[in-house]
């Protein structure tokens, strides 16, 4: 099996601060990660250095064959999907849903690449098969957050990706909102073409059964990488985050409670 990235003995430091110590990490083709951590922990630092635009102290990083530093970022960037709410901030919100959408073909914030009318198209078909054909045709600025996520999916799936991150994608959302924006990022991961997954989030319910694996990051370290269902328990996340939690479980959804 391929693998998407490899982080080998990685350390980042800030003058005497160590962000991310001796990190050793694969991802396989077909995985889909979850990242957990408290706040500081060190996971938009590992997010900016897989998308090149932070670089290892110490170690060594491959991203979807390519190794850093020796090898063209710019490139590499186009195959990695990124969706943040950060993003938003970077749209033009007088822009169209499909105009949005078909500038991630382009890699570029608004459209000022000469298009064709089949890819725009493409665009709109893209943002149909996310559930949000309704979308088209609407200008940014009126759709809720949970709308804008998806059409930020979209805008990611238009080039390709073969890594998509999901940086909070449910940032903001309310309960119901935030179900379908899941159910819609659990189709994608169940479509053949999916790229691999990686998603940050701070609340273990959002992390659904296809993130198959975990990975639990603290004060720059990897405390415990695995399979989610060995390690979304009660012991391991009491342990993890020295607090009495409990989880409560059904089929598919793990729910912290704190305190217990
Ligand atoms: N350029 C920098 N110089 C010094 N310290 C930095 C720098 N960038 C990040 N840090 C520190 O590194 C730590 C990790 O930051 P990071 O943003 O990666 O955490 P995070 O896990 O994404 O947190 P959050 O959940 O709040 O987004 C923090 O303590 C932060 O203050």
């Amino acid at each position: 099996m391929g693998k998407i990235l490899e982080f080998k003995d990685v350390s980042l430091k800030r003058g005497e601060k160590v962000i991310l110590k001796e990190v050793n990490w694969t991802i396989k083709s077909k995985e889909n990660w979850a990242i957990l951590g408290l706040n500081g922990a060190g996971k938009t630092t590992m997010l900016k250095m897989i998308h090149g635009d932070l670089w290892p102290s110490s170690g060594q990083l491959e991203v979807l064959g390519n190794i850093f530093g020796k090898s063209n970022i710019s490139l590499l960037r186009r195959k990695i999907g990124w969706v943040s709410s950060a993003l938003q901030d970077w749209l033009h919100p007088g822009d169209l849903v499909e105009q949005i959408v078909l500038s991630g073909k382009f890699a570029s914030i608004g459209l000022y690449e000469n298009y064709t009318v089949a890819e725009m198209q493409e665009a709109k078909d893209q943002i149909a098969r996310l559930g949000g054909v309704n979308l088209i045709g609407k200008t940014y600025r009126v759709l809720s957050q949970g709308e804008r996520q998806l059409v930020l999916i979209a805008r990611a799936l238009m080039a390709k990706p073969e890594l998509l991150i999901l940086d909070e994608p449910c940032n903001g959302l309310d309960l119901f909102a935030r179900e379908r924006l899941l159910s819609k990022i659990a189709t994608l991961a169940s479509s053949e073409d999916s790229p691999a997954l990686l998603m940050v989030s701070h609340y273990t319910e959002e992390i659904l059964p296809c993130f198959s694996k975990i990975m639990f990051l603290k004060k720059g370290k990897i405390y415990a990488a695995g399979q989610r269902e060995t390690l979304l328990t009660t012991e391991k996340l009491s342990d993890f985050y020295e607090a009495p939690i409990n989880i409560l479980m059904n089929e598919s959804r793990r729910v912290v409670v704190y305190p217990k």
